[in-house]
């Protein structure tokens, strides 16, 4: 199904800067790692990968998170990943959409399919090969996180999983929440736990110039197409290009 999101309109002019590893012992990580667990062909390539300045600019939100809670770490779930993996992902999450509904493949609807695809590409980027389009994970500068407690040895509440399709993965759905009259009272301190968490987070990040995905409260990116997209409704008097395109890892 052809998708067309307003950010992949965005022009791209590649800044040519190298992907990095991200350092095991400054972050903490989701492991085994979530796709891989699932048979996603990563070939040669590891999602533990990010351009050289969002890698220093997630140490940078990193320190500023540490000012305010010095046991907490971000917590890496994925990074970058190669086109064929989101294919994998957006074509894996579809099936688990027909799953959900109890729906079969073999007698759909074209309105049911419709339905569903809409459903997977409000959480995933499609996969295009059209280099002025890229995944946003396929240009190593967009990063799905949480935050991690080094004294509890969890992970910090945020109120849902991440790429969970539903309506908590919205930024602002415990906030929301949490200023309903109808919440009650014990769903209501949950609610408003989630959105002190996820707005540390986020203020972490935006204080180190990333922009969060308006749909997951996960999602960030700096550099590539949805952050010069979201730059740009902030500040239009301004004009902002994405510096980072596609790349494939050194070797693949
Ligand atoms: C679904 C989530 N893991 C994600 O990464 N979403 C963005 C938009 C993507 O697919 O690039
Ligand atoms: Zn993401």
């Amino acid at each position: 199904m052809p998708i067309s999101k307003p950010y992949l309109q965005m022009p791209i002019v590649e800044s040519g800067e190298t992907l990095l590893p991200i350092p095991q012992d400054l972050f903490a990580f989701e492991t085994p790692h979530p796709y891989e667990v699932l048979g996603a062909p990563y070939e040669q390539a590891s999602p533990y990968f990010l351009r050289k300045s969002v890698l220093a600019a997630l140490q940078a939100a990193q320190n500023y998170l540490q000012q305010l809670q010095p046991h907490w770490q971000i917590m890496i779930f994925d990074a970058y990943r190669p086109i064929a993996v989101q294919a994998f992902m957006v074509n894996f999450t579809y099936d688990q959409v027909l799953k959900e509904k109890g729906w079969h493949a073999e007698t759909l609807s074209s309105s049911q399919t419709e339905a569903a695809w809409q459903e997977v590409y409000g959480l995933w980027a499609p996969p295009n090969l059209d280099p002025k389009s890229p995944p946003p994970h396929s240009t190593g500068a967009a990063v799905d996180i949480t935050l991690f407690d080094q004294q509890t040895d969890e992970p910090v509440f945020m109120g849902s999983e991440i790429d969970e399709l539903s309506v908590r993965s919205h930024p602002h759905y415990f906030a929301d929440l949490a200023q309903n009259p109808q919440t009650p009272p014990n769903e209501k301190r949950l609610a408003e736990q989630a959105d002190q968490n996820r707005r540390m987070m986020c203020d972490a990040m935006s204080q180190a110039g990333f922009q969060r995905h308006q749909n997951e409260w996960w999602h960030f990116c700096l550099g590539d197409q949805m952050w010069a997209w979201l730059n740009q409704l902030e500040q239009p008097h301004l004009i902002f290009k994405a510096r980072y395109g596609r790349i494939e890892p050194v070797g693949s």
